[in-house]
């Protein structure tokens, strides 16, 4: 069993980060379980206290000395674990016979957080994510609901019930062998929830939200890591609080020495993010950080993951790193090409659509001022790339329900398809032989994660030879070769 413990409570008063920092590496060294209850109270009153809105106006009048926090008293910790209890232990039996969850456990504890919940506050709001949210102000988002029940099962004895986490959804697995799945909290707007229910075997499988059913399923520790990962520093649309970013960053590398992250790549890609920002002395550098979080998502998720190489993408973006950022986007697509769009995967189709239509385009624009020769408009393997990344989106398409192509792609496409001209194109030399495409067709399922774009200083890109990318792709580039052929076109 977890539980308060009186060691844990000798670190009390807490007085800095490197106070809570204690508390979470004695949690998470001890031979016992990590208290997940414990660690997202103590993680949301620091949260609380520094981002909102006295703190602000606190901040601006009397920056307080660096790394302090406000002192937290095991008082206010205290009090609220015990409710947290309570209200766990008045609606549900403790599991006094040490045996595994049953489906009925979890959805009575899913209807406890559930029912407990305010009527209709705005579920997108910053700092809902913690079990402080939930204790006083009765508010939990998507993630804190799922976060909820896992900590709740752990309250009451269950410690087969683990956490399961999809690229932007959360539910949770239990039983004598880890196997048995239920939904527990909603997702997205406007959805019915499926709380109860196991994660589908149907349509919604082949959807990029249930990661083609490799989720990071968590131990203790990681959802530890879950709970880190999700601590906001916003104070609010442009500013965040500094020392609850330290803190995020000071566990996050608690978590990663301790090999708690290895299975988890968007926790590598979040300490990626932040030590891009504030890099901490004598570790790995963010750039090896998000090679690490797309290793972990091959190695151990088959590369079924879209986010790794977005977190890569948008650093090499951010460096200017063009070239790179378009690999790591092209490969960003060959993740998205096999799944089925479906209306749950808003998300990520938002995070392709900047990328095609507003950072793309972006890089076209800086790029095709300059005449230099080292510019990616002279490099044929920026635009196999691009055609790349296009051609995985257009597959994603492909027998889907949902249509994920409109007019408002085209235009940025074809307008970047054409900064390239035919002498760089004709270097492009794409192989796709009847084998190889039906291995990466959807039709029977299965994933061949091989590049099937051959070296690229070939000559004599043919037409014809483009018959193998999606219709639209081919359609497109030979409009641009009209275009390019006859100007007035
Ligand atoms: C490359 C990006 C756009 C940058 N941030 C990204 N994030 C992706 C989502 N983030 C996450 N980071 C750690 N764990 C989780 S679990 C989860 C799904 C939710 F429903 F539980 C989301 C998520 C953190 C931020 S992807």
């Amino acid at each position: 069993m977890a539980g308060f413990r009186d060691s844990d409570k000798a670190l009390f008063p807490i007085k800095n980060i490197n106070g809570i920092l204690q508390l979470f590496r004695h949690q998470l060294e001890n031979a016992r379980e990590p208290d997940l209850a414990l660690l997202s109270i103590v993680a949301g009153i620091v949260e609380s206290k520094l981002t909102s809105r006295s703190a602000a106006a606190l901040q601006l009048c009397e920056p307080i000395e660096p790394n302090s926090l406000p002192v937290l008293e095991i008082h206010d910790v205290q009090v609220l674990y015990e409710k947290f209890h309570s209200i766990m232990k008045s609606n549900i039996d403790p599991n006094k016979s040490n045996s595994p969850a049953t489906r009925d456990l979890v959805k009575r504890v899913s209807d406890v957080i559930w029912n407990s919940l305010t009527r209709s506050y705005y579920k997108d709001k910053a700092h809902l994510q913690s079990l402080y949210s939930y204790l006083t102000g009765s508010k939990l988002d998507c993630f804190g609901v799922a976060f909820a029940v896992v900590a709740g099962c752990q309250a009451l004895g269950y410690n087969d019930v683990h956490l399961a986490l999809s690229e932007d959804h959360a539910w949770v697995v239990f039983g004598e062998h880890g196997t048995e799945t239920a939904e527990v909290t909603w997702h997205g707007k406007g959805n019915e929830d499926k709380r109860g229910q196991e994660i589908g075997k149907g349509v919604s499988s082949r959807s990029w939200l249930y990661v083609n059913n490799k989720p990071v399923v968590c131990t203790r520790k990681m959802e530890v890591a879950a709970l880190v990962s999700a601590i906001n520093p916003s104070l609010n649309a442009t500013h965040d609080a500094y020392e609850v970013s330290l803190l995020q960053q000071e566990l996050l590398w608690l978590l990663y020495d301790l090999g708690h992250l290895k299975k988890y790549p968007m926790a590598i890609g979040n300490l990626g993010d932040l030590e891009e920002i504030s890099p901490k002395e004598g570790k790995v550098p963010c750039k090896v950080l998000f090679e690490e979080a797309i290793y972990s998502a091959r190695n151990y998720y088959n590369n079924q993951h879209v986010y790794p190489y977005t977190y890569q993408g948008g650093y090499f973006y951010r460096n200017k790193m063009y070239k790179e950022a378009f690999e790591s986007w092209a490969n960003a697509s060959d993740v998205i090409r096999l799944y089925n769009y479906s209306r749950d995967d808003e998300e990520i189709y938002k995070e392709f659509l900047e990328i095609a239509n507003e950072l793309i385009p972006h890089i076209m624009k800086v790029e095709s001022s300059g005449f230099s020769a080292s510019s990616i408009l002279k490099k044929p393997e920026c635009f196999a790339n691009l055609l790349r990344f296009y051609d995985g989106i257009c597959q994603w398409e492909e027998g889907s329900a949902t249509p994920v192509l409109h007019i408002g792609w085209a235009k940025p496409l074809v307008n970047t398809i054409s900064k390239f001209d035919s002498d760089v194109r004709a270097q492009v030399n794409i192989i796709c032989d009847k084998l190889e495409e039906d291995k990466m067709s959807k039709k029977n399922g299965t994933y061949f994660n091989n590049n099937n774009y051959a070296s690229l200083n070939q000559t004599n890109l043919k037409e014809k030879d483009l018959t193998n990318f999606h219709p639209s792709i081919e359609a497109l580039t030979a409009a641009c070769s009209e275009k390019i052929l006859n100007p007035e076109y």
